[in-house]
């Protein structure tokens, strides 16, 4: 369990953990084990742990870690994911929930447009795995259509308000950029040509996963056919070199910018933060989600147990819809396997790191539409077809 927020430094191993949580959050015995085992590790300079914290395959997920050395492992493969949220620019008066769920299933399908340009207007190379740009991805990755709920603060939001959140990371790159550097669990020194080289395709990832959430908004956008303007885009997952160290966040959203997203679930609000800067034990991060609860595994027999649970696995409290046809990944990814996300902002709020400016409800969530080989048939019918068009 937590400490409460105001006695949480606590010196263990060479590095200080600062803990802001209470005895009354959700959190894992096993990932306090991780976050002990990552402050004995070398190098290690401060440990800042959020609400949302759980145990991951490498390291604690929800903590931003500052270390003198390179931990590839700390991040895993999802090198720059994040969350980009957008306002849209469709009435809330003309939309409809099943013609929006039929439009957006295009983004079962991979992104006709031109990739190669793209990478390069960004500054990287064409080639950069091009054929999983504009696309979500599996596992909690998800595009998820909202409507601001609350607003607390002006920060150019209106309730009823149709917004868009991305959340999606560097896909196929960054795996093989991280499986690349997947046996030196000790690091690497910044200055050696290993670490310099992780370093330089850490970067690339990070822009390749910017440039693939904005594409997924394009596409969406142009699906529903509608306008939409960037609200905020703060990635969660990677190393960001500063005055102090490399700072590594690990699901800890990047919280220096004016507004932060916290997804919640897609059957429970997610939030929009006002980060406190004067926090500097928070090294400039903040929780990036509610965090699990359940971990994949163990949710089999906890959602989706009996008929109607199965039935409703698609359908949301809010009366929402959720298009994953994924039905293992609609259990996995159940609301149930998070924790409580107002529960998680409020610890937030107690640790004085950040005030909620609005509450945002799920409405259309789109995850993994179709299975890994189906998505691989759809992706031979379409190229298929661009060379039936080509040929014409
Ligand atoms: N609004 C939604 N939020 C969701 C959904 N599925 C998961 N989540 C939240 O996102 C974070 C992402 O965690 P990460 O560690 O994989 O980056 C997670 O903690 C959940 O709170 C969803 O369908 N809709
Ligand atoms: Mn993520």
């Amino acid at each position: 369990m937590g400490t409460s927020p105001n006695k949480a430094a606590r010196i263990s191993g060479a590095a200080s953990i600062h803990r802001f949580y209470s005895e009354n959050a959700w959190i894992e015995g096993k990932a306090e084990e991780q976050l002990d085992a990552v402050a004995a590790m070398e190098g290690i300079i401060a440990i800042a742990a959020f609400p949302d914290l759980h145990p991951g395959k490498y390291g604690p997920v929800g903590s931003a870690i500052l270390s003198d050395r390179i931990y590839p492992q700390l991040i895993g493969n999802d090198i720059g994911c994040g969350m980009s949220l957008y306002a849209l620019d469709l009435p809330a008066r003309k939309f409809r929930l099943d013609k929006a769920a039929r439009k957006l299933r295009l983004l079962e399908g991979v992104w006709d447009g031109d990739a190669g340009a793209r990478l390069a207007s960004d500054g990287l190379p064409p080639d950069l795995h091009p054929n999983a740009l504009g696309t979500i991805g599996g596992g909690n990755h998800f595009c998820e259509l909202q409507v601001v709920d609350t607003v607390l603060d002006d920060i150019g939001l209106e309730r009823g308000q149709l917004m868009l959140l991305v959340h999606s990371g560097s896909r196929s790159f960054g795996t093989e950029v991280f499986s690349s550097v997947i046996d030196h669990s000790g690091g690497f020194d910044p200055d050696s040509e290993t670490g310099q080289a992780y370093m330089e395709a850490h970067r690339q990832a990070v822009l390749w996963a910017s440039l693939n959430r904005a594409i997924i908004v394009e596409r969406a956008a142009r699906a529903l056919h509608c306008d939409f303007r960037p609200v905020c885009n703060a990635p969660h997952n990677l190393i960001e070199p500063g005055p102090r160290g490399l700072l590594h966040r690990k699901g800890a959203a990047k919280a220096d910018m004016p507004i932060v997203p916290l997804a919640g679930s897609r059957d429970a609000l997610s939030y929009l933060l006002k980060p406190n800067r004067h926090k500097p034990e928070a090294l400039a991060s903040l929780a990036h989600g509610a965090g699990r609860k359940y971990d994949r595994r163990s949710m089999t027999g906890r959602a989706g147990v009996t008929r109607s649970d199965r039935e409703n696995l698609s359908r949301t409290s809010f009366g929402g819809l959720v298009i994953c046809e994924d039905r293992q990944l609609l259990i996995e990814e159940a609301p149930q396997a998070y924790k409580d996300p107002a529960h998680v902002v409020g610890q937030l709020q107690a640790a004085r790191l950040a005030e909620p400016v609005a509450a945002l409800k799920p409405l259309l969530t789109f995850k993994k539409a179709t299975p890994e080989g189906h998505q691989a048939s759809a992706r031979k019918k379409w190229n298929s077809l661009g060379t039936r068009r080509a040929e014409r």
